[in-house]
């Protein structure tokens, strides 16, 4: 059996100070974890998307989350998803994607990568279409069966937008905001 002292004195080791960090994230984790965190915004009770636009030179273009449209009140417009279809948020919601696109901080985002937790839907293919944006990166396709995402595929193959579920190697990523305090030896 393990020394008990040699366990803990293992578990102590304190990183590597002198030599490069190998755990960093990579930049697809870290695009992703961009979108998670923009959901974070998100006042949707039941649905959180969040979503990044990168360009070639892995630098990001546009954020957004679904939340209702500027200058509505979203104190104003229900958060419902069943009912009377005016009385819930479907016809007023705006998609994380659409909002990405729209607080684009350059003139095109053509040809720029989209980062998306969920699999856009049929509105927001088109969107993505028409801005130019020719990859989709998604974490979730869990509405795969769903009639507008049978659209949204359909239209993304023929305009030729590529699409892949991202694989991420951190399971987890956690923000600690007492980190930095964090003395190194
Ligand atoms: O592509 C999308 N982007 C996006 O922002 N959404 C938003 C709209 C709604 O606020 C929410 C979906 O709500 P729900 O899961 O309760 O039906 O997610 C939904 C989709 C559909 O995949
Ligand atoms: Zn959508």
């Amino acid at each position: 059996m393990d020394n008990p002292c040699q366990q803990n004195d293992k578990e102590n080791v304190s990183p590597d100070l002198d030599t490069k960090r190998k755990d960093y994230l990579e930049w697809r984790d870290y695009f992703m974890s961009v979108a998670f965190l923009s959901a974070q915004r998100s006042k949707d009770p039941s649905t959180q998307v969040g979503a990044c636009i990168v360009n070639d030179e892995n630098k990001i273009v546009g954020i957004g989350y679904n939340g209702m449209p500027n200058h509505c009140s979203d104190d104003d417009l229900p958060w419902a998803r069943k009912g009377n279809w005016l009385d819930t948020k479907y016809p007023y919601v705006c998609h994380a994607e659409m909002n990405a696109i729209m607080n684009k901080n350059c003139s095109s985002v053509s040809g720029c990568t989209i980062y998306v937790a969920l699999f856009p839907c049929n509105e927001c293919a088109k969107l993505i279409i028409q801005s130019g944006i020719k990859k989709v990166i998604y974490m979730s396709d869990k509405h795969k069966e769903n009639d507008c995402m049978i659209a949204s595929r359909k239209l993304l193959d023929l305009a030729h937008v590529e699409y892949t579920q991202h694989i991420p190697k951190h399971r987890k990523i956690v923000i600690d905001f007492d980190n930095i305090n964090a003395r190194h030896k």
